[in-house]
């Protein structure tokens, strides 16, 4: 792919022979992770001990690496903060949003959002038990849906099935013109789209950084707050890190006045270290850029695939503009297929009950890729390779 100065493919890990569609769950190895993680566990752990939280720069890593993050999502300096999982981070976002909202009863998602946005709004508003209610009409419906009873919209941008992307910036207009609280949740949208939180004016974003930003398993979430709302939100969760001065040791809680406040506990330190080193291929690398290559792998992808499979359906969006960074097919037998694909070197991954999604992710991925890959697919629904027994096993956990 021809994109100015994409792929940056000397800059990650990747097995031979295999092509990594799956960027979209988690992102590829970046060459410098495992010397930070070293050397974080070694030189400075091993080394400093406890003087590393300042020697180190320990103690404000979570802001640093926000700081990191927020140039990639159209954020200011100091509103995007690190730490927890994206599940914690939801959790807050939305228990913070119904304090902005006293007397509105409803938290408005949709249908298709990820499994764990919605059970950790369940587990919330049984926790306040005070006659929430969270309401699930179809992505299609949602803005229409959004009245004044609404107390906050949780939103994931992109839908992990379908590629499936909402207006941002109309969403979140219609949210505010009803008087709720906006909230996304950019887990498929960050590092994989150019992204305008400050200009769209949501009050919360969050999202995990171990998809398109290569943060590795299990890295650090963040959460986005609007600078100007920051120093009146009521945090759930608070912890002594997000105290305005944690080392007081005050019994009463007082919330830092940045977004700060959003810490709950002790940080991750290594694997935040390895989240800042993973970050370092984003330098000098526009977003425009990736989603430009990003729209031109998975047009390619679409159209191979449509010639040499037609037993495969297009479960996402055909029009590009409305797509985040992945393309998805149904086939009835896509688990047996995507477990013949991977066998011959093909990463993609299978979301019941029937959705094939492939990720694209243009920092480690080109035509040339693409279009292996495709073939290899033909390969396997052309001759049915996926009928062989040993890839109908569903024990897979991802
Ligand atoms: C939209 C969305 N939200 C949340 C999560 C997961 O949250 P956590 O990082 O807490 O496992 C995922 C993927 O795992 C996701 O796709
Ligand atoms: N977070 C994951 C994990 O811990 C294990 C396996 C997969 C994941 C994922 O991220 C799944 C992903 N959000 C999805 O869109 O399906």
């Amino acid at each position: 792919m021809s994109v100015s100065n994409l792929p940056l493919k000397h800059l990650f890990e990747i097995p031979e022979d295999t092509i990594y569609l799956d960027g979209n769950s988690l992102g590829c190895l970046p060459k410098g992770v495992v010397g930070r993680a070293t050397d974080t566990i070694g030189r400075e752990w091993g080394g400093q001990l406890i003087r590393a939280w300042n020697s180190a720069g320990w103690m404000s890593l979570p802001q640093r690496v926000g700081d990191r993050i927020a140039r990639l999502i159209g954020a200011a300096e100091g509103s995007v903060i690190t730490g927890d999982t994206l599940s914690i981070k939801v959790y807050q976002a939305v228990a913070s949003a119904l304090k902005m909202r006293p007397g509105r009863k409803v938290v408005l998602s949709d249908s298709g959002n990820f499994p764990t946005d919605l059970y950790m709004v369940r587990g919330l508003l049984q926790t306040i038990d005070a006659g929430y209610e969270l309401r699930t009409p179809e992505p299609e419906q949602v803005a229409d849906t959004i009245d004044e009873t609404v107390a906050a919209v949780l939103l994931t941008h992109v839908d992990y099935r379908t590629g499936r992307m909402h207006d941002m910036a109309e969403i979140t207009r219609r949210a505010q013109a009803a008087g709720a609280v906006m909230i996304w949740d950019l887990a498929h949208s960050a590092g994989a789209l150019p992204l305008d939180l400050a200009g769209c004016g949501t009050e919360f974003a969050v999202g995990c950084t171990y998809k398109y930003l290569n943060g590795g398993p299990g890295a650090p979430a963040f959460i986005y707050v609007r600078p100007d709302i920051v120093a009146d939100i009521e945090p759930a969760l608070a912890g002594w890190m997000g105290h305005d001065a944690p080392f007081a040791m005050e019994l009463h809680y007082r919330p830092a006045m940045s977004t700060e406040r959003l810490r709950v506990g002790t940080p991750a330190i290594v694997q935040l270290s390895m989240l800042d080193e993973a970050l370092n291929v984003w330098d000098g690398v526009e977003l425009a850029d990736v989603r430009k290559a990003s729209i031109e792998l998975s047009e390619l992808f679409i159209a191979e695939i449509e010639r040499r499979c037609p037993q495969l359906t297009l479960a996402s969006p055909r029009d590009a503009a409305k797509r985040g960074s992945q393309v998805s097919f149904a086939f009835d037998n896509g688990y047996e297929a995507m477990q013949a694909l991977i066998d011959r070197g093909v990463i993609g991954d299978f979301r019941a009950p029937n959705i094939m999604r492939f990720g694209f992710t243009p920092l480690y991925l080109d035509a040339q890729d693409v279009l292996a890959a495709a073939g290899i697919l033909e390969e396997v629904i052309s001759k049915e390779l996926w009928r062989d027994p040993k890839y109908s096993a569903r024990s897979r956990v991802t």
